[in-house]
């Protein structure tokens, strides 16, 4: 059995039903978790291959390579990275960061120094936007927590691939297929995500009925247009343009502070 990393969200049920489809998962058990727990488990070496978050890729360069071609982006909105906020941005002081991400709190900062001109403080905390958004100036949700956000009364939501996009003119990616070891190994296993995001192309109205049947918080439409138009699992050419551009946007900003609230 070769151990699999794989985020648990539903951003990511598309593919592991494309993998299901296309009898991708055999000989391989698929180990899901929130992207920080998937990165984590690769580093430690728990995991030989897995999806994780492309910014823990960045900082582990030397240690991780790149199986190429797929991976989560997108270009435009993505329904599921999303600042919730209580103010204008430009006002913001205290950010709340959820500790599931490593991109997209690179991503919260990028943003909101370069459009919005503020440099806030940030905690990194765990816990959905009932805990969090009376405590603070905004906060990032990802994933589930997310598209949840989206229903919360009083904030203001704000799609980071979106700002993203009108601010770069770029895809945004989120995360990449790694490898410990030399890639070529697993050349059969991105074949396999190869069938499987072709698959999930095919079959956008499947995979939101099925995320509908295991309780999404999302309506059906939403759900078709979250798999059809926001999430992308291919990472090409251009999706590599929009990857560099936010590592360089990042390496450019004024060194912070990251306050672990709750581990
Ligand atoms: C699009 C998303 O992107 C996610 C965000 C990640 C991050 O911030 O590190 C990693 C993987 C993705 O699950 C999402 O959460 O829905």
């Amino acid at each position: 059995m070769v151990r699999v990393g794989f985020i648990g969200y539903l951003n990511c049920l598309p593919l592991r039903l494309g993998l299901e489809a296309t009898g991708g998962l055999e000989g391989i058990e698929l180990v899901s978790g929130p992207p920080a727990r998937v990165n984590a488990a690769l580093h430690s070496g728990e995991l030989e291959i897995g999806l994780v978050s492309s910014m823990s890729w960045a900082q582990n360069r030397r240690r991780l390579q790149v199986v190429p071609g797929y991976g989560i982006a997108s270009h435009g909105p993505v329904m599921s990275v999303l600042l919730a906020a209580n103010r204008p941005l430009e006002e913001v002081r205290r950010v709340a960061l959820t500790s599931e991400s490593a991109t997209s709190q690179g991503l919260t900062k990028v943003l909101l120094e370069r459009i919005y001109g503020v440099r806030p403080e940030y905690d990194e905390v765990s816990g959905g936007p009932e805990q969090v958004l009376p405590e603070y100036d905004a906060a990032l949700f990802i994933g589930d927590t997310a598209l949840r956000a989206r229903g919360v009364p009083g904030a203001a939501i704000h799609d980071l691939g979106e700002l993203w996009s009108r601010y770069s003119g770029l895809p945004m990616v989120y995360a990449v297929w790694v490898s410990r070891r030399d890639p070529a190994e697993f050349g059969w296993f991105a074949d396999r995500v190869a069938r499987a995001v072709s698959w999930t192309e095919r079959n956008v109205k499947e995979a939101a009925a099925e995320a509908l049947r295991r309780g999404a918080p999302a309506t059906k439409d939403e759900l078709r247009e979250y798999y059809g138009r926001c999430i992308g699992y291919r990472v090409g050419a251009l999706q590599w343009r929009g990857l560099n551009r936010y590592l360089g946007e990042l390496g450019r900003l004024a060194p912070g502070t990251l306050r672990r609230v709750i581990a």
